[in-house]
């Protein structure tokens, strides 16, 4: 994005995902005058001045006017609050939400306006590897969408879903994703050390796995089960690994797991949406 054709932006809430978005924009050449923020939290503020050399500002006033984009990365239960002082400056702007649960009905209600795309990211934008699932209400038009996608395409990778509801399973696999890799890697990390690995050696060992792994579904036109069965010699190691796994039922309690935080979404869109 080149400064002449760079839309202007206002982030409310300046936390960790308005971070990952704020640094992919910056990396694409967004200037940073160009981007507008408003963080209530001290220390969230001095953050982005160190690391954006952003003045935030610590309330909503007439500096949001004018924004071609409004990306909302609150906490879904500070969403209602946020939009009041804010939503009489920006009826004319395209709207960005990332709080988990929110239904664009209770954000168009909020805020006076239709146009609002949610979105769905996660942590991983954080180094240009994000996946965020998109969805647009039918009032956003293919210039708005344009412009969402060069903002979240600054992230990492996209894909839009044609109904609301299916971001609450967007949530549960990549949003909240990200965190059971991490888990799978702290118990990985656990057995290596168990074993009598240093746990720098098994944290290596683990990261690097998952890495390459992933890097290897992502690029061969195999399917995961393929993938896995090359490595699994019948009576080898892996073998009783998996057997293991199968036989504690673990993938039947991961796939029960997502099924929760699904849940979760559709709660807090209940609890916070009102
Ligand atoms: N962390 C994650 O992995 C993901 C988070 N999300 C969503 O992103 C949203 C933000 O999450 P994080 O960045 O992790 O949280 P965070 O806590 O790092 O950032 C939220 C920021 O909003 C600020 N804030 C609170 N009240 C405000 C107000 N009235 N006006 C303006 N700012 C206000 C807080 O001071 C805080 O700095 C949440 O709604 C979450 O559901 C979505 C996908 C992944
Ligand atoms: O845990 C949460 O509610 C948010 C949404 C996805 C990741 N973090």
């Amino acid at each position: 994005m080149n400064q002449t054709s760079s839309p202007r932006i206002a982030f409310i809430g300046g936390g960790n995902m308005a971070s990952a978005i704020i640094g992919g924009l910056i990396g694409r050449g967004v200037p940073v005058d160009h981007i507008t923020v408003v963080e209530p939290f001290e220390a969230a503020r001095a953050a982005l001045q160190t690391k954006f050399g952003i003045t935030a500002l610590h309330t909503a006033s007439a500096a949001l006017a004018g924004q071609d984009l409004v990306v909302w990365a609150v906490k879904p239960q500070s969403f209602k609050d946020a939009a009041t002082p804010v939503a009489a400056h920006t009826a004319q702007a395209l709207h960005l939400s990332v709080a988990a649960g929110i239904t664009t009905d209770s954000i168009a209600q909020w805020l006076g306006t239709p146009r609002i795309v949610r979105a769905m990211p996660n942590t991983p934008a954080l180094v240009g590897k994000g996946m965020t699932g998109l969805f647009a209400r039918p009032e956003v038009n293919a210039q708005g969408q344009a412009l969402i996608e060069r903002v979240i395409g600054s992230t990492g990778q996209f894909l839009w879903v044609d109904a609301e509801d299916k971001l609450d399973a967007v949530t549960a696999m990549s949003g909240s994703g990200p965190a059971y890799v991490f888990l799978f890697l702290e118990a990985m990390t656990q057995a290596g050390v168990d074993m009598g690995l240093t746990a720098d050696q098994s944290y290596q060992l683990a990261v690097a796995t998952f890495q390459g792994a992933t890097e290897l579904a992502a690029r061969s036109d195999e399917s995961a089960s393929v993938l896995r069965e090359r490595v699994t010699s019948k009576g080898g190691t892996t073998y009783a690994a998996i057997t293991h796994m199968q036989q504690t039922e673990l993938p039947q309690h991961f796939i029960a797991a997502l099924r929760k935080a699904e849940a979760r979404a559709k709660e807090l869109a209940a609890e916070f949406g009102k």
